[in-house]
C-alpha cells in the first residue's frame, strides 16, 4: 500500500518528525526571531532531518499473505510512527537518533483485521503499539523494550468514520480513528457537535483521546473526554466486547472506566457512542488583567466555586501572557468564555468579570453574541495556542529546551506547588544548562476543589545534549510534583515517560489488579509494553 505523510482529508504534508504541517514549520528567520525571545544565545537552527539518514534495516517480520493488504514496510511511515511528539521526540529526530523504528506499520479499516493483526502477533511475539495521530508526548507510541524480536504500529486512522447518529439520545457512533477535523466535519450537517477541542485537536484521534483521557476544550465541568463516552468496542488479544449504550448506570465497576486510560495497553478501541451537543450559538469571552498573581488565583477560585460554568477560565502568568500576545502590560491575565446553545451567556460572562473584580481584576465585560469577534487578548491567546507547538520545533532546531508538563492538585496547595515548581525547576534548567531559565505558568482546567497548573520550561540549551537535560528537568519537576501531592499528569497520560510517577502516585493493590488485567486480556503481552506497567 502506497504510504506518504500525506493528509487525506487535506493533501498537505504531515512532517513525520516535527509539529503538524511541513507547510506551516517556521523557516530559520521566524525561528531566530522567536529564540531571540529567550535569554541565552541559540545555535544556528539545525536542518530538517531526512528519513534517508536515518538508521532502518529491514523488518524483522513478515505478515502473512492474508494480511501483507494492510501491511507497510515503507521507510517514511515507519519513521513516521516511530515516536510521539514530545520535545524529547523533536530533538532525538533532528539528532538522527530515533528510538526503535517500528518494522511494519499496518492500517485497518475493520475490526476483524484488528482481530487478525493482534492473532498473527499474538501468535509470533510481535508487539503491538496502538497508534492514533500519534501526538503523545509521553513517550506512549514507541516500543523501548528487548522482549519482542519484532514491532508493528497498529495505525487506526483508516477507520474515522461516523457510523451513526441517534438524534433522539444526541449521540454518534464513531470509529477510533477519526482525526479532530474530520470528526467534526461529518458532525456539522446535522447542526452537532463533541466539542473536543484539546490543543492538538488536529493531529489526534477520537480512539487516542478515549487511551488517553484526554482534556480538551470545557475548562470547567465537562473537562475530560471521559465525560462524554456513552459505550465502547475494545478488541483484546483475549476477545472482543461492547458495552451497553446507557445514560447512567450503576451496575458495579464500569466497563468503560475499565478501559479510558488504558493508553493501548488492554485492548485496541476500534469505536465509541459518544454524547454530543447541539453547536453553541451563543458566545462571549473576556480578558481581565490582575498584578498579583495569587489573588488572581483566588478569583478563579471563587469562579470556579459558582455555578457559573465557562467554557474557558484560562489564567495566564506574566510570562505565559506575554508568550501568547494576550499580555496587559506584565500583568496576570484570566481569559474568559461562555458558550451556550439555548441562552445568551452575556450575563454569565459579565457575572464572572464581576467575580474576578471583587479580588482585584481590571476588565469589562463587553456585551457580545455569536457575531461579536472574541476579545482582542482572548483573540491572540487563542492564535497563539495553535501557533506555538510549531514554534517549539523551531526552537529545538537551535538547540533550545522547550517543554511543557501539567498537573492538578487541590485548591490549598496550588499556589505553594506552582511556586516550588517555578523556583526548583527554574533552578534545576539553569544548573544543566548554564543559561537563566524561564519556567511559565496557566491554569488550563478549573475544578470546585482545586486546578490544573501547566507549565512551560524554556532555556538556551546544550546542543547535543538536550534530551539528557530535560530528563534531568523533568526529574526535579516529577519530585516536587509527588512533594505536593499533585498529579503526575492532568490529560498528558502516563505512556513510558510518567511511569515513575505514576507508580509512586496508584495504590499497590490497584497495581496489582492493573497486572492481572493485563494477564486476562493480553496473556502474550504483546499490547504497548512498558506503557502503566512493566
Ligand atoms: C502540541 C500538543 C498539544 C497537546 N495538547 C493536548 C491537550 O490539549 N489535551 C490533551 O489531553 N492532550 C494533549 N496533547 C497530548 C496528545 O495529543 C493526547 O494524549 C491525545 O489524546 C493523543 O491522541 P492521538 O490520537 O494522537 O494518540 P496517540 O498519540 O497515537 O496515542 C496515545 C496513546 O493512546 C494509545 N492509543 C491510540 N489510539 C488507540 C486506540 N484506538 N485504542 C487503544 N489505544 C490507543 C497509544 O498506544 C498511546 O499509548 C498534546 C500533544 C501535543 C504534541
Amino acid at each position: 500500500m502506497p504510504a506518504t505523510a500525506t493528509d487525506p482529508q487535506t493533501s498537505r504534508t504531515r512532517s513525520w518528525w516535527g509539529w503538524g504541517y511541513t507547510d506551516a514549520h517556521p523557516d530559520d528567520a521566524e525561528c531566530i526571531a522567536t529564540g531571540a525571545l529567550l535569554p541565552g544565545t541559540l545555535a544556528r537552527p539545525l536542518p530538517i532531518p531526512r528519513v534517508a539518514d536515518l538508521p532502518i534495516g529491514r523488518p524483522a517480520a513478515t505478515p502473512p499473505a492474508s494480511l501483507a493488504h494492510l501491511v507497510t514496510a515503507d521507510p517514511q511511515a515507519r519513521a513516521a510512527h516511530a515516536m510521539g511528539k514530545a520535545y524529547r521526540d523533536v530533538i532525538r529526530a533532528l539528532r538522527g537518533r530515533p528510538g526503535r523504528i517500528p518494522d511494519l506499520v499496518a492500517r485497518p479499516t475493520r475490526d476483524q483485521d484488528v482481530a487478525d493483526l493482534l492473532d498473527w502477533a499474538g501468535e509470533h511475539g510481535v508487539a503491538v503499539i496502538p497508534f492514533g495521530g500519534g501526538s503523545s508526548v509521553v513517550g506512549g507510541v514507541e516500543y523501548r523494550g528487548e522482549a519482542h524480536h519484532a514491532v508493528l504500529s497498529l495505525d487506526l486512522t483508516s477507520m474515522g468514520r461516523v457510523l451513526e447518529i441517534d438524534t433522539a439520545a444526541r449521540s454518534a457512533l464513531i470509529q477510533a480513528g477519526a482525526l479532530g477535523p474530520a470528526l467534526e466535519a461529518q458532525l456539522r450537517p446535522h447542526g452537532l457537535t463533541l466539542r473536543h477541542f484539546p490543543q492538538s485537536f488536529e493531529f489526534s484521534t477520537l480512539g487516542g483521546w478515549l487511551a488517553t483521557r484526554a482534556g480538551g476544550h470545557y475548562a470547567t465541568v465537562h473537562t475530560h473526554i471521559d465525560d462524554f463516552v456513552q459505550s465502547l468496542r475494545v478488541i483484546t488479544p483475549a476477545g472482543a466486547g461492547t458495552s451497553w449504550r446507557l445514560p447512567a448506570s450503576g451496575a458495579g465497576p464500569s466497563p468503560d472506566r475499565f478501559f479510558l486510560g488504558s493508553e493501548g495497553t488492554l485492548g485496541v478501541i476500534t469505536e465509541a457512542w459518544m454524547r454530543l451537543r447541539e453547536r453553541p450559538r451563543h458566545k462571549a469571552s473576556a480578558s481581565v488583567a490582575f498584578a498579583d498573581f495569587h489573588r488572581a488565583l483566588d478569583a478563579v477560585r471563587a469562579i470556579a466555586q459558582s455555578d457559573l460554568a465557562p467554557a474557558n477560565c484560562r489564567l495566564l502568568d506574566p510570562g505565559e501572557a506575554l508568550l501568547s500576545g494576550a499580555s496587559h502590560e506584565g500583568s496576570t491575565v484570566l481569559v474568559l468564555g461562555f458558550e451556550s446553545a439555548t441562552s445568551p451567556v452575556d450575563a454569565r460572562l459579565t457575572a464572572a468579570v464581576d467575580l474576578a473584580r471583587a479580588h482585584g481584576g481590571r476588565g469589562e465585560a463587553a456585551p457580545a453574541d455569536r457575531d461579536s469577534p472574541p476579545d482582542a487578548a482572548v483573540g491572540a491567546w487563542r492564535s497563539a495556542f495553535l501557533r506555538m507547538p510549531y514554534l517549539r520545533d523551531g526552537l529545538a532546531r537551535m538547540g533550545a529546551v522547550v517543554e511543557t508538563f501539567e498537573t492538578a492538585a487541590t485548591w490549598g496547595a496550588v499556589p505553594a506547588l506552582i511556586d516550588a515548581v517555578r523556583t526548583e525547576v527554574g533552578a534545576a534548567a539553569a544548573k544543566a544548562t548554564g543559561h537563566p531559565a524561564t519556567v511559565n505558568c496557566r491554569l488550563t482546567h478549573v475544578y470546585p476543589d482545586g486546578a490544573a497548573p501547566y507549565f512551560t520550561v524554556a532555556v538556551a540549551g546544550r546542543p547535543g545534549d538536550e534530551v539528557e537535560i530535560w530528563d534531568d528537568i523533568k526529574a526535579v519537576a516529577t519530585e516536587v510534583l509527588h512533594r505536593h501531592r499533585a498529579t503526575i499528569t492532568h490529560h498528558h497520560a502516563v505512556g513510558r515517560d510518567h511511569r515513575p510517577g505514576y507508580d509512586l502516585q496508584r495504590p499497590d493493590p490497584f497495581a496489582r489488579a492493573l497486572r492481572a488485567a493485563k494477564d486476562a486480556l493480553d496473556p502474550h503481552r504483546i499490547l504497548n509494553p512498558g506503557v502503566l506497567l512493566d
